[in-house]
């Protein structure tokens, strides 16, 4: 993004990635529960004692880090250790953000909240045995998320540059209450609750040919997508814009 960042673009951003998400959500209800991916050594791949979900994740990102992924400031990877830098020459991607912000980066917290949260609520039990297409999926997901989670980020800019006396005040004071108070927006929060929750009805929709079924199905319940997004997306984006200001003037 360039640097005619406004609040208009930022929100449109937030609105695209909510398809993405809900998407995301859809495929992984494609299989079951399939609790041995999530299970520490069950895979026994040798050198490595995590999950399977683990391994698919932390071997992703390392061939994406290779190739540049991480240098722009929208992307942050699960497992930051070890990452190897980019092969490629640089992307010149546009650094709007503070560089402070880079420090940023809650996808331990993301990773829980998915796994110990969000996939119980949605994932129907049983084992289809499709472990490594399941994985992908939970991959998807938690790169959807974590991708919108710190957008908060630019939301935080973005809202600092429209108000930098306002904000200035409450940063120099490092006052958390105070900054998450500033920016919260109710009705926008409200509006982004009913949007997934349709988008969720909309996109998980099953499509019959016969006008007869009465009972619309979905793939994913739209309640859930709801409350995802009321009871861990919003609160943790807004997580991040507080830490992204109280390093702002740094
Ligand atoms: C994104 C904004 O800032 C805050 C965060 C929101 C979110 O995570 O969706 C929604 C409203 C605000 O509380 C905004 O004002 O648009």
């Amino acid at each position: 993004m360039a640097d005619g960042l406004t609040l208009e673009c930022v929100r449109e951003s937030l609105i695209r990635q909510e398809d993405t998400i809900v998407f995301s959500l859809i495929e992984r209800s494609n299989y079951p529960m399939n609790s041995p991916v999530y299970v520490e050594g069950f895979a026994d791949i040798p050198g490595f004692t995590g999950s399977l979900v683990e391994y698919v994740v932390r071997k992703t990102q390392a061939v994406h880090s290779t190739v540049g992924r991480y240098e722009s400031q929208e992307e942050h990877p699960f497992f930051p250790d070890n990452l190897l830098p980019s092969l490629l020459p640089s992307y010149n991607h546009p650094k709007v953000l503070h560089p402070a912000g880079d420090a940023i980066n809650i996808n331990t917290t993301i990773w829980d909240m998915y796994f110990n949260q969000l996939l119980p609520l949605f994932a129907t039990e049983g084992d289809d045995s499709n472990y490594a297409q399941t994985a992908a999926c939970d991959l998807e997901c938690l790169q959807a998320l974590s991708r919108r989670i710190h957008y908060g980020k630019y939301v935080a800019e973005v809202k600092f540059k429209d108000s930098p006396d306002d904000y200035g005040t409450l940063i120099r004071a490092q006052d958390r209450d105070a900054l998450m108070k500033l920016l919260t927006c109710e009705a926008i929060e409200e509006m982004v609750k009913r949007r997934v929750e349709k988008k969720a009805m909309a996109f998980g929709q099953e499509v019959t040919l016969n006008g007869t079924d009465k009972e619309v199905k979905y793939k994913v319940d739209p309640f859930v997508v709801s409350r995802l997004y009321e009871e861990w997306v919003m609160p943790l984006t807004k997580l991040v814009e507080v830490e992204y200001l109280l390093r702002r003037l740094d």
